[in-house]
């Protein structure tokens, strides 16, 4: 391990990290923050939940001239809320030097973020639809630019992003520092990536495996019509502190969010149809924990970072390998530990063994519960409980009425009452959950054709050097 000191950060900025509890720097930050301080052009890729904000943010906030104020840096960030979230922490990092960061999207009052343009911010973390609408405005002005940094480098380089990207990079000055930052980094798209960068030096973080080995990694075969009743007994099983479902269409997502309430677990749906101020208040209320399940689309896989997220179950098995790593990368990071499910249907099983050739890594086969094993699930918790009430030693009030219990009735009867008054029993309230079509079977293949087998489905018509013309919306992507 190293420490941030050897890494030649300056001081203002080393006492932010301090602030922040940041002691050593994780492997992506030991190799790239030196380059990226000698302006080298870069794309790292490391494991989910390893650091990479922090990888690109502290030298870019070394960079900036405080005196200047004008925009010097932008990361582009493929969701709202993941500009929201990495302009917190740059702001953090950016709090010893005192610089203005500043978060620019869609869905939120145009004229608010113009008044706030007009202060001066140093640094600029915005979408790219947005991004592209200020700048049009002239509302943003990129020739003081100097480093311009893609979060999720593979997802905004996707056929649905690259126009947008590229309308933006052309108005950056040429002489700029360009990195790219993400957990995965499939081939095609990291030679459209080199297209916009000046000899970049590929920094890889030795890892056997493209995910966090402290995720445990499961798959759970199981029929299109049981998976929820499955789902509501891993929950009950599992009780994870914090757990997001992926489902994979907005429909699914808006079902199963209903359905886990009239089953009694506190769940709400996050996807793109929300209007952002419900989706912000989605995400807060989960991390605040009122929420104990997210169920979301993919819009929630990618660089997301909620501590007390103990386990993912991907509902619907993801289309491809690099949505699976980002998904399931929203648990076990910073070093925690962290569990993941994916229910895969007898039709679908192609895509459990391409994800597990992609990752390098087998998911372990975890048979369905039975009711039992749910009811048994729930009776354990509500045992745990009682121990610990039990050892706060504070039951003074409650002796007289237990004695007097205890005159009347056996002592094993009495407690048997009361776990099963405190057990959730299971419920059976009818839920309306519309079937998904499988995904498209697809035809094996032979794991040396690499190219091929890092393809995303979604990505069949992915031509990467005439992806200019604009459709209309997001052409090849899943809504979300
Ligand atoms: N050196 C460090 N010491 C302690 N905590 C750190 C350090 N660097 C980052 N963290 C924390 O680790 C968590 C994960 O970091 P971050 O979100 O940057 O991961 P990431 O690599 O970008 O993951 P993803 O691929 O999912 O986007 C954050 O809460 C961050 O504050
Ligand atoms: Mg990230």
């Amino acid at each position: 391990m190293t420490m941030f000191e050897e890494l030649g950060i300056s001081p203002a900025t080393l006492k932010s990290l301090k602030k922040m509890g940041f002691e050593e720097a994780t492997p992506i930050q030991s190799e790239t923050i030196p380059r990226s301080l000698k302006n080298i052009d870069l794309i790292g890729q490391a494991q989910t939940g390893t650091g990479k904000t922090a990888a690109f943010g502290i030298p870019l906030i070394d960079k900036i001239d405080k005196e200047k104020n004008q925009i010097q840096g932008i990361i582009i960030a493929p969701t709202r809320e993941l500009a929201v979230q990495v302009s917190e922490e740059l702001y953090k990092i950016g709090s010893g030097k005192r610089l203005g960061v500043l978060a620019i999207y869609g869905g939120q009052d145009i004229n608010r973020q113009i008044r706030a343009l007009k202060k001066g911010p140093h640094i600029i973390v915005g979408t790219p639809g947005r991004l592209l609408d200020h700048i049009n405005r002239k509302t943003i002005r990129l020739d003081t630019v100097h480093t311009v940094i893609l979060d999720e480098a593979d997802e905004m380089l996707n056929m649905g992003f690259i126009e947008d990207i590229e309308n933006i990079l052309a108005k950056i000055p040429e002489e700029r520092q360009t990195l790219l930052f993400s957990a995965t980094m499939p081939g095609p798209i990291q030679k459209i990536a080199e297209r916009f960068m000046k000899s970049p030096e590929i920094i890889r973080v030795k890892a056997r495996e493209m995910t966090v080995p402290l995720i445990e990694q499961y798959y759970v075969e199981v029929q299109e019509k049981n998976k929820f009743d499955v789902l509501t007994r891993l929950l009950d099983i599992q009780s994870p502190e914090l757990a997001i479902v992926f489902g994979r269409t907005k429909r699914r997502v808006d079902e199963l969010a209903e359905a886990l309430n009239l089953r009694g677990y506190t769940a709400e749906g996050i996807h793109g149809d929300l209007t952002q101020a419900k989706r912000m208040s989605v995400l807060r209320k989960f991390k605040e924990g009122s929420i104990d399940v997210l169920v979301a689309t993919d819009v929630a896989a990618r660089g997301l970072d909620i501590s007390g997220v103990t386990h993912v179950y991907n509902f619907d098995i993801p289309q491809d390998p690099e949505s699976y790593v980002h998904r399931i990368g929203r648990t076990g990071r910073a070093g925690k530990q962290g569990m993941a499910l994916t229910f895969v249907t007898q039709r679908e099983k192609s895509y459990l063994s391409v994800v597990e050739r992609t990752t390098k890594r087998k998911m372990e086969r975890m048979n369905a519960p039975t009711l039992d094993q749910a009811l048994e699930g729930q009776q354990r918790a509500v045992l745990d409980k009682i121990v610990q009430t039990i050892e706060s030693n504070n039951l003074q009030f409650y002796r007289q009425a237990a004695e007097e219990l205890l005159r009347d009735h056996d002592a094993v009867t009495v407690v048997a009452s009361v776990l099963k008054m405190l057990t959730k029993e299971p419920d059976n309230t009818p839920v309306k959950l519309t079937e998904e079509k499988p995904l498209p079977q697809r035809r094996d293949k032979k794991p040396q054709d690499r190219r091929r087998s890092q393809d995303y489905n979604r990505n069949k018509n992915y031509k990467p050097r005439t992806a200019t013309k604009r459709t209309g919306g997001k052409p090849s992507r899943t809504p979300r």
